[in-house]
């Protein structure tokens, strides 16, 4: 159970079973007045990054927030690091591990070095303006998938019984997680993106070592120097510093 209420005008839906919580939310927006957890026991077709599936058993956690920003896309992007910020927060107020659980740019959160979870980031709306948000995050609380079944050089996936021997429920993980999203959301909206980098940055993983970012055909290797204040990924590379907007990075 989580010390934190849940926050105010945030609204709460628990599903037993949905296609996709991220598809779900697209369907709900139109008739939302305010922010909103959607929750699902069960995904039949949940959406990873870039057109992957995404495995959701149930007993691992599947839930999407969407919200309706009013910043340009490039500034909503950003809250990609406070979804991030916040499950780890959540995690280890939840496990007592905070040495446990790092981040992997942009929003990976890892538990002893192997990918615990993801967030998918999906904007609603019409040319230039983002009319709603959904931050999908699924978690894998109790089962990872097969290591044979991800990309080659990805990282292991893992769960947090395998990693530590303890069963937290989805509902105890929503829980936790509203209240610590709804921080990293004041933070961001009355401060701007500067502590949430900063934060990012004191649990960033391999800061300081090499790494290597894959853009579309391009691949790059070198040091991961910090993330730049649009959110970028900046790299010194053999042909100097670099600043990679998107990319998929590999350890
Ligand atoms: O590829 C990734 O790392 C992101 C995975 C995101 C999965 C979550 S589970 C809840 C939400 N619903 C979906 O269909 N996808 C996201």
């Amino acid at each position: 159970m989580s010390a934190e209420p849940w926050p105010e005008g945030v609204a709460r839906h628990v599903l037993d079973t949905v296609d996709s919580t991220n598809a779900f939310a697209a369907r709900l927006a139109p008739d939302l007045s305010g922010p909103a957890w959607i929750m699902a026991g069960l995904q039949t077709a949940a959406r990873g990054r870039r057109g992957r599936a995404w495995s959701s058993p149930r007993g691992n956690f599947s839930a999407t927030l969407i919200l309706r920003p009013t910043e340009r896309p490039e500034i909503v992007a950003l809250r990609s690091f406070a979804a991030a910020l916040a499950l780890r927060d959540a995690c280890v107020a939840l496990t007592g591990l905070p040495d446990s659980f790092t981040l992997k740019w942009p929003n990976d959160v890892l538990l002893n070095g192997g990918k615990l979870a993801g967030i998918l980031l999906e904007s609603l709306g019409q040319g230039a303006q983002v009319q709603h948000l959904a931050i999908g995050i699924g978690v894998n609380l109790i089962a990872a998938p097969d290591p044979a079944l991800v990309e080659p050089g990805a990282l292991r996936p893992v769960s947090l019984l395998g990693e530590t021997g303890l069963r937290i429920t989805p509902t105890a993980l929503l829980d936790a997680l509203a209240p610590a999203y709804a921080r990293w959301e004041q933070a961001f909206t009355t401060q701007g993106f500067a502590p949430l980098r900063n934060a990012w940055l004191a649990h960033a993983a391999r800061l300081g070592e090499p790494i290597r970012a894959r853009t579309g055909q391009t691949t790059r290797d070198g040091i991961f120097e910090t993330v730049d204040a649009t959110g970028a990924l900046v790299m010194m590379t053999a042909e100097g510093r670099v600043a990679i907007p998107a990319a998929e990075v590999f350890f």
